[in-house]
């Protein structure tokens, strides 16, 4: 929606919006969706309307849609590519944020933004809590750490979500979309088995940060599905959900992908904050129904 339209709208209706910046990823398109089911009157913005890397845009933005809150669904988060793309992987993902945090910080306006497992070493044996010590080893990790630190550091009260590994029947850029296709079709499927991770269930992660949000959180709060699991492990549980064999999936080392960003051995997510999500067996059979139901491809 233009945002002089949605000026008029509001104040016809003296109701602030949820500001929604990232409005057409993965991530924004499910906050969207998921505000109207709760009713939540919601502005979603993408790129062209909105670019959260320029100060200019945002103030504008601001100022004519007046929101209550700022969600910021934008970033880049292509792990390999960000390799040889360290600028604008950190423009989208630490400069953004802050320009977003700062212009809330003036107005006072709670704000929430995403981060990653990624930031992590993956060389503790537990689980990670907020409080761990974050460590990235790719240009992905170091760019969320600096989003957080330079939110933190400009809005103490801005809510900054860890979260990982999305999958979703909303849309096909997910891991757990591909696995359910090969599995349907018989194909074999190269999984890394060395790799543990806390996968999250897309609307499961949207409701939970709307909560906390909408309760006035603040700091860093780690949000997946309760479970952990190798990748190998989901791409089996994905078929075994929908009934067909588990035998489909290869299991392989993450260095035989030769993958150009490293990748932690594991970053399994807890929260010392106290906040639990279902678990991962029953958001997978979830997504899985999902998929079923309303299907996005044929296959
Ligand atoms: N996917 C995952 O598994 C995980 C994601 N996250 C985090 O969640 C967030 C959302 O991820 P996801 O939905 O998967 O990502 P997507 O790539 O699906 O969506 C990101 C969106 O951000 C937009 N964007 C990029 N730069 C700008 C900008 N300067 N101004 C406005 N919009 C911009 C992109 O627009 P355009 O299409 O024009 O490029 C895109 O629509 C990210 O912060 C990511 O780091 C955290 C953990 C796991
Ligand atoms: C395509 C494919 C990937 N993989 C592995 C490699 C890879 O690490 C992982 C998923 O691939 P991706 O490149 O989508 O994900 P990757 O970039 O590793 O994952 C991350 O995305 C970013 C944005 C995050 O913030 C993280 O939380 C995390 O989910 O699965 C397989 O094992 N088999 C496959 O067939």
């Amino acid at each position: 929606m233009r945002p002089d339209f949605v000026a008029d709208h509001i104040a016809e209706r003296a109701i602030r919006p949820l500001l929604i910046a990232g409005a057409h990823g993965t991530l924004g398109r499910a906050v969207e969706r998921i505000c109207h089911t709760r009713g939540l009157v919601a502005v979603a913005l993408g790129r062209a309307e909105l670019d959260v890397t320029s100060p200019t845009s945002v103030e504008s933005v601001l100022n004519t849609v007046r929101p209550w809150a700022v969600l910021n669904a934008a970033g880049y988060v292509r792990v390999d590519a960000a390799e040889a793309e360290a600028g604008k992987c950190f423009s989208e993902n630490a400069t953004g944020p802050s320009v977003l945090a700062t212009a809330c910080a003036q107005r006072d306006l709670p704000f929430l933004t995403f981060s990653s497992d990624l930031v992590f070493d993956g060389e503790q044996e537990a689980a990670y809590t907020e409080s761990s010590v974050a460590n990235p080893l790719n240009v992905y990790g170091r760019s969320k750490l600096a989003a957080e630190q330079r939110v933190l550091a400009v809005h103490p009260r801005a809510l900054v979500v860890r979260t990982s590994a999305f999958f979703n029947a909303w849309d096909e850029f997910n891991f757990v979309h591909f696995a359910l296709q090969a599995a349907r079709r018989g194909q074999r499927f190269e999984a890394a088995d060395d790799v543990r991770i806390s996968p999250t269930y897309v609307p499961d992660l949207v409701n939970a940060s709307l909560d906390l949000l909408l309760d006035e959180a603040a700091g860093i709060w780690h949000v997946t599905n309760n479970g952990a699991c190798t990748w190998a492990d989901l791409a089996r549980m994905t078929a075994q959900h929908a009934g067909l064999s588990p035998d489909y999936v290869v299991p392989r080392p993450m260095a035989a992908f030769g993958l150009a960003a490293a990748r932690p051995r594991q970053t399994v997510l807890v929260s010392e904050q106290g906040i639990v999500l279902p678990s991962l067996e029953h958001a997978l059979s979830r997504c899985v129904r999902e998929m079923e139901h309303h299907p996005l491809v044929a296959g």
